[in-house]
């Protein structure tokens, strides 16, 4: 790695979009989370009433947000399920705008000729229960007219997939021409295969651990104390408007720490390399350096289209994951596991390191390669939302197994 400065290393990066600067001025809402009366998009909803969680807590209505493309046939035997990562949401195609903050985070991999063919198979996205884009979460509004706030419940990878069962069992979708997920959404992917193995015929996991690691708890534990000392989050009763502000400093702060573990140093290093991000010199006061100026922007960005008590919920989900929690272990779980499967990694991904994919492969009776998939890619754990050509041949061929 060259940190060394050189000449070039002192030429002025171009300044960010307009657009990024007004986005970046405009004071965002307390909660970056989607609201009922806010426009539906192309959302729908399906309605699971009363759910217990593992940890005994309840909530009396319940409700996940989908979106879907493509046609379901006769048979009903070509539904494919794409679970999204932490912070994704239902919206795996489309415009940004009419309720959507974010344009279609797999646009590339999934659509009419694409890897995953919408002209072939009918495909659903919905969000995770605790997320902020439409299904029940922490900013959902409780029978006593107020938001769940830190009344939430704790969630587990395994009370989202439950979630995600009953909805199927709704749409009347008893098996699933496969089930695919990245990062967590591979979690919840892995445990769907283990929850319901006659449901899941193919298995595609993308970048994603068996179990969450002490070192990855750490990371996480981190981003969420920051989330919690920022004054403004009060406890997570931060909704009444009357309190001004939600925790932006925070949850910025949060996202800026977590895009460390998204990207990797080689293509930070390689990207913005010493420049300034302005004429105006970081050494010293009142300049930045072009990756402070990025991870400010994402930072920023993020408060727009999350709510920290809804990030606090999928992570502390994320933590809870163990495939082998209470099934003997790891790889007896593994064992279990009927469906033809791709296991597929990143070989720069610094979050969730290919050692977890390959132990995942290891023990997977039907992976339809000898071991795990391992892309060469300088974007490190994004690599599977960016590699979109490569990650997409991958899924062509577990579709066509
Ligand atoms: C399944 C799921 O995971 S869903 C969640 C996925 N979505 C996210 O993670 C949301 C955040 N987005 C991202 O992290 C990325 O956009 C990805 C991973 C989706 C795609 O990565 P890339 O195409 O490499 O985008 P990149 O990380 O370069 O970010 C581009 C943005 O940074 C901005 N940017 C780039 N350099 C700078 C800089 N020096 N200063 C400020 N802003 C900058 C660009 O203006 C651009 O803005 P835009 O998002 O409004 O278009
Ligand atoms: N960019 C992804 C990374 C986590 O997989 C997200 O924010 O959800």
């Amino acid at each position: 790695m060259d940190w060394q400065t050189t000449p070039e290393d002192t030429v002025p990066s171009a300044p960010v979009t307009e657009a990024d600067e007004r986005l970046l001025r405009a004071r965002p809402p307390a909660t970056g989370a989607w609201r009922d009366g806010d426009p539906a998009g192309h959302r729908r909803f399906t309605f699971l009433g009363d759910f217990h969680t593992e940890n005994g807590e309840h909530l009396p209505a319940t409700r996940l947000a989908w979106e879907s493309w493509g046609e379901l046939n006769e048979a009903r035997d070509n539904a494919v399920l794409i679970l999204h990562a932490l912070t994704g949401d239902s919206h795996v195609r489309g415009e940004a705008g009419a309720g959507h903050p974010t344009a279609g985070w797999w646009e590339q991999v999934v659509g009419p000729g694409a890897a995953v063919d919408t002209d072939r198979w009918f495909v659903i996205a919905p969000n995770m229960l605790g997320g902020c884009q439409g299904s029940t979460g922490p900013a959902s509004v409780a029978p006593d007219g107020r938001e769940w706030a830190s009344r939430f419940p704790y969630l587990t990878i395994r009370d989202q997939v439950t979630a995600q069962i009953r909805l199927a069992d709704s749409l009347g979708i008893d098996r699933w021409a496969a089930v695919i997920g990245g990062s967590m959404g591979g979690m919840h992917a892995l445990e769907w295969a283990i929850m319901e193995p006659e449901r899941v015929q193919r298995l595609g996991v993308l970048s994603s651990p068996p179990v969450t690691t002490a070192d990855q708890l750490a990371l996480n534990f981190v981003q969420l104390e920051t989330v919690r000392m920022d004054p403004h989050f009060a406890g997570g009763e931060y909704y009444d408007a009357a309190l001004g502000e939600g925790p932006h400093r925070g949850l910025a702060l949060a996202r800026r720490m977590a895009l460390l573990n998204y990207r990797s140093p080689i293509e930070l290093n390689q990207r913005f390399q010493r420049s300034w991000q302005s004429g105006v010199s970081p050494l010293g006061r009142g300049g930045r350096f072009a990756v402070q100026s990025y991870l400010d922007f994402h930072g920023n960005k993020f408060t727009r289209r999350f709510d920290a008590n809804s990030y606090i919920t999928v992570v502390e989900a994320m933590n809870s994951h163990d495939i082998g929690r209470d099934r003997g272990g790891v790889e007896e779980a593994l064992h279990t596991i009927t469906a033809k499967t791709l296991v597929l990694g990143i070989d720069s991904d610094r979050l969730f390191p290919v050692d977890g994919q390959q132990r995942i492969a290891r023990s997977i009776p039907g992976l339809i390669d000898e071991e795990a998939i391992v892309l060469s890619s300088d974007f490190g754990h994004d690599g599977f939302l960016i590699e979109t050509d490569e990650v997409g041949m991958h899924l062509r061929r577990l579709l066509d197994s």
